[in-house]
């Protein structure tokens, strides 16, 4: 079983598609992917993606091997890819032309093309079981977070890939997060066209880093923020799911109609990024009350917002949490991620009183909307081999009906998850573990 988290923007969204620096952390919450043999004599293929009602199996031999092994052409799980090739995308098309909407069509695309260029036609027949308790299409990196799983679950299963053990050194460990970031990416693109790559690397990683990848045909700049200090944030789903392939689409043609004046705009955006990452690094930097970092800190995310209004990207519920937010006087708010509905994030000042935040609350979910408790900067993609859970203080080897059978997010972290778990010889294990928290490092 492999594990990687959601994430939350903080600064930069969409800018960062057009080469500008953005600020993103790793969420608590997380994929689970359990690959397990499917005994028989049928060599399958099976997906079962239940949070999306995905069901189905291909048979190995029938897949398209030879497009995906033309000599010269045929790329390897250590090659970086930066874009699709879109004589493979119209070989798996007809594998998933019968399955029905788009969510789930993009979703066995990604896994499909991984697999035929990471897997191997000999490979045993398998299941490929996911749950995730990160909501779809919220802004949470939900994609990015299964993409992690897929690209890590397949190089790990066909021997590309070593677990992180205690002799693993730091630049092993960082040369297998990159190979696991760079497929990673390529779900992505399969997902939503044209990724900047700041969620699946954030994903892959964990922590928090600061990206840009200023030249597209180059690797991206990463810094991990070793310090990124831990912000009283609010996270609140609109619960109004959209695409992030048609946000980021529609800011494209906004940019081909008012060329100067949106670059103007992802411009600002930059800087917004560059000063909250000066203000995070400041070596006096306070999150306390009365404390004038968190104060501009706050504006910046308020100027963010703005500038992703005029972009077109926001949402009349996401402008409803701003109000309700701004009303109780709590603290600057932001959409996160892609926008047009899923998430927004509140920097909360830190002297509100807990009656006003509760308040709060009960408008927020008397108006429909979401609000999750997690913690930022935590654990990236992570492998559980054996994948054994603690049931009724016995280990047992988790089933893939145990898995299916699990109710709801509660029951599937309290079965698989960290919490439950434990990290080290018999529970997760993370390359992020291995690297130095104070390294500058580029994943990609
Ligand atoms: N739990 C899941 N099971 C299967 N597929 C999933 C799951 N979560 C996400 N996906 C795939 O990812 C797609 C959602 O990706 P999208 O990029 O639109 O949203 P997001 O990643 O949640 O948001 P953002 O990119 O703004 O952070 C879904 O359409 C689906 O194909
Ligand atoms: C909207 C966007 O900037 C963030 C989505 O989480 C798209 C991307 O960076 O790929």
């Amino acid at each position: 079983m492999v594990s990687a988290p959601g994430k939350v923007i903080v600064y930069g969204e969409h800018s960062v598609v057009y080469g500008k620096a953005a600020i993103a952390a790793a969420l608590s919450l997380r994929s689970y992917l359990l690959v397990t043999p499917l005994l028989g004599i049928t060599r399958k293929l099976t997906l079962r993606f239940p949070d999306i009602g995905l069901d189905h199996s291909w048979h190995i031999d029938s897949l398209p091997w030879d497009t995906f092994s033309v000599p010269g052409e045929k790329k390897f799980y250590f090659d970086a890819v930066e874009r699709l090739d879109t004589n493979l995308v119209d070989a798996i098309n007809p594998l998933v032309a019968d399955i029905p909407g788009n969510v789930r069509k993009v979703a066995a695309l990604a896994f499909l093309y991984m697999y035929l260029v990471l897997g191997s036609k000999d490979a045993p027949a398998s299941a490929y079981t996911l749950r995730s308790t990160v909501p779809i299409g919220a802004g949470l990196g939900s994609s990015a977070s299964i993409s992690v799983c897929l690209s890590a679950a397949l190089q790990l299963q066909m021997g590309t890939l070593d677990t992180p053990y205690s002799g693993m050194t730091a630049s092993e460990a960082l040369l297998e997060l990159k190979r696991i970031n760079n497929w990673a990416f390529v779900g992505e693109m399969c997902i939503h066209g044209n990724p900047s790559g700041v969620d699946n690397t954030v994903s892959t990683g964990g922590r928090a880093v600061l990206f840009k990848r200023a030249d597209p045909t180059l690797p991206p700049q990463v810094t991990h923020l070793s310090g990124f200090p831990e912000l009283p944030l609010l996270l609140v789903n609109t619960k109004h799911p959209r695409s992030t392939a048609v946000l980021v689409a529609g800011v494209r043609s906004l940019l081909s109609k008012h060329e100067s004046i949106t670059r103007s705009v992802l411009e600002t955006m930059d800087l917004i990024t560059i000063e909250a990452h000066s203000i995070i690094c400041d070596p006096d930097f306070s999150s306390s009350a009365g404390s004038p970092y968190l104060d501009r800190l706050g504006e910046l995310i308020r100027i963010n917002h703005g500038l992703l209004i005029s972009l077109g990207v926001s949402h009349p519920k996401l402008e409803r949490i701003r109000e309700l937010v701004d009303h109780a006087g709590v603290g600057w708010t932001k959409l996160t991620g892609a926008g047009g509905g899923g998430c927004s994030i509140t920097l909360l000042r830190p002297d509100v009183e807990q009656s006003i935040l509760d308040e709060l609350d009960v408008k927020l979910s008397n108006e429909g909307f979401e609000k999750y408790k997690t913690t930022l900067g935590g654990d990236g993609v992570g492998v559980l081999w054996p994948a054994v859970a603690n049931v009724d203080n016995k280990e047992v080897q988790i089933t893939e009906d145990m898995f299916l059978a699990a109710v709801g997010v509660e029951g599937a972290e309290g079965l698989v998850g960290v919490g439950a778990l434990g990290k080290g010889d018999t529970g997760w294990k993370f390359w992020g573990d291995l690297v130095s928290a104070e390294s500058h490092f580029t994943l990609h």
